[in-house]
C-alpha cells in the first residue's frame, strides 16, 4: 500500500488492513439504491459506504460508525476507500458526509486512547496522521457535506477537504474545542486552522476552544456555505461542479503548492509528533480527565 508519507509509517492495522475488515463488505460491489446502470455500483465497508457515480466522476462517501467517532477501524477503512478512489482514474471528486443522524463526526474515538497502552496510542495517532496527510494532499476534489455536529477531530476531517457546506442547524457546531477537554491541538492541526481562517481568528478560537454555530462558522470562514439541512447534498454537488470545472492538472498543482509546506512540516516531524501525543495522553492526569469525560458523555445519553 502506497503511503502518503513514504516509508516510515507502518502501523499494524494498515499493513494488514484486510484483517480488520474480515466479515465486512469492503471490496464487494452492489447496486446502489435506485441505481443499477453504469457507474451505479456502490462499495464499502462496515463503517464507510461509497456511492460512486462514474458518469459524473464523483463518489459520495458516507461515514457510518457510532457517532462517527474516529476509531482505528474507521480511520483504516477511510484510508482504504480514499486510496481505491484515488487509484481509479474515473473519479475526480468525493463528497464526504455522514450516515449518522445529527453527527458528522465526533472526533477522536476517545476509547482508543483511554486505558490503552502506549503502543496502541502510537498506532492510533499514526493512523490519524495518515488519514489527514492523504486527505489534505488528495489529488481529488474533496467536499465536506457537514450534516451534523463537527467537533475537534471531526473538524480536522472537514478542514482537510477543499470546501465545506454546513447544514443550518444551531446544534451542528464546528471547531477545534480541544482546550476545553484539557488537550492541545497538534501543530499541524493548528497550521491547517490558520491556513483556513487566518492567524488571529485561529489564535482566539484555539485558546477558547470555540465551537462555532453555522452563521459564525460562515462569518469566520470555517465553512464556505450554510444551507438548510435538506439542501446540503445538492449544494455540495453544485460546489463540486464548480471545482471540477477547472482543469485537473492546474487545480491539483495549485492545491499542492498551497498545502505542501504544511504537510511537509508534519512529515519531517512525524515520529516526534507521535511521541509527543503518546507521552501526553498517557499521563495519569490526562487519562483521568479522559475517563471522566467519557463517563459524562455516556451518562448524558442516559
Ligand atoms: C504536547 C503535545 C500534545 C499533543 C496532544 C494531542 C491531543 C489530540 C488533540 C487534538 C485532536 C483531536 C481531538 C479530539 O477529537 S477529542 C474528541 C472530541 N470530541 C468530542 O468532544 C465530542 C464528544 N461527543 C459529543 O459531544 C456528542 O457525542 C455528539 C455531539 C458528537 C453527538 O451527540 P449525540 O448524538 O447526543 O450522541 P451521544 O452523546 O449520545 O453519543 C453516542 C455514543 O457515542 C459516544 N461518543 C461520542 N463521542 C465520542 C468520542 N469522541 N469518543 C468516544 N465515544 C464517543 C458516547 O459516549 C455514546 O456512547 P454509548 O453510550 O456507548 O452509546
Amino acid at each position: 500500500m502506497a503511503l502518503a508519507s513514504g516509508v516510515r509509517f507502518a502501523p499494524r492495522a494498515l499493513l494488514r488492513p484486510w484483517a480488520l475488515l474480515r466479515g465486512t463488505t469492503l471490496g464487494r460491489t452492489e447496486p446502489a439504491a435506485g441505481g443499477g446502470g453504469d457507474g451505479a455500483r456502490r462499495f464499502g465497508s462496515q463503517r464507510v459506504l461509497v456511492e460512486p457515480d462514474a458518469a459524473s466522476g464523483v463518489a459520495v462517501m458516507k461515514l457510518r460508525n457510532p457517532s462517527n467517532a474516529l476509531s482505528l477501524e474507521l480511520l483504516t477503512e477511510l484510508v482504504i476507500s480514499l486510496e481505491k478512489l484515488e487509484n481509479d482514474k474515473t473519479f475526480r471528486g468525493i463528497i464526504l458526509t455522514s450516515d449518522c443522524p445529527r453527527v458528522f463526526c465526533a472526533g477522536l474515538d476517545l476509547t482508543e486512547i483511554c486505558g490503552r497502552n502506549p503502543a496502541h496510542c502510537a498506532e492510533y495517532w499514526k493512523a490519524m496522521q495518515e488519514l489527514w496527510l492523504r486527505m489534505y494532499l488528495s489529488s481529488l476534489v474533496l467536499v465536506a457535506a457537514i450534516n451534523g455536529a463537527c467537533p475537534a477531530g471531526g473538524c480536522i476531517i472537514a478542514l482537510s477537504c477543499d470546501c465545506r457546506v454546513l447544514a443550518d442547524n444551531p446544534k451542528y457546531r464546528i471547531g477545534l474545542n480541544e482546550t476545553l477537554l484539557g488537550i492541545i491541538a497538534p501543530f499541524w492541526l493548528k497550521d491547517t486552522y490558520v491556513n483556513t481562517i487566518g492567524h488571529r481568528a485561529s489564535e482566539q478560537a484555539l485558546q477558547l476552544g470555540s465551537l462555532f454555530p453555522p452563521a459564525e462558522a460562515l462569518q469566520v470562514g470555517l465553512v464556505d456555505q450554510v444551507v438548510p439541512e435538506d439542501q446540503v447534498q445538492s449544494t455540495a454537488l453544485s460546489e463540486m461542479a464548480r471545482w471540477l470545472a477547472v482543469p485537473d492538472h492546474a487545480r491539483q498543482l495549485t492545491k499542492n503548492m498551497m498545502r505542501k509546506a504544511t504537510a511537509d512540516r508534519l512529515l519531517r516531524q512525524r515520529d516526534a509528533d507521535t511521541q509527543n501525543f503518546v507521552s501526553f495522553v498517557c499521563r495519569d492526569s490526562i487519562q483521568k480527565s479522559l475517563q471522566a469525560y467519557l463517563e459524562k458523555l455516556r451518562q448524558r445519553k442516559g
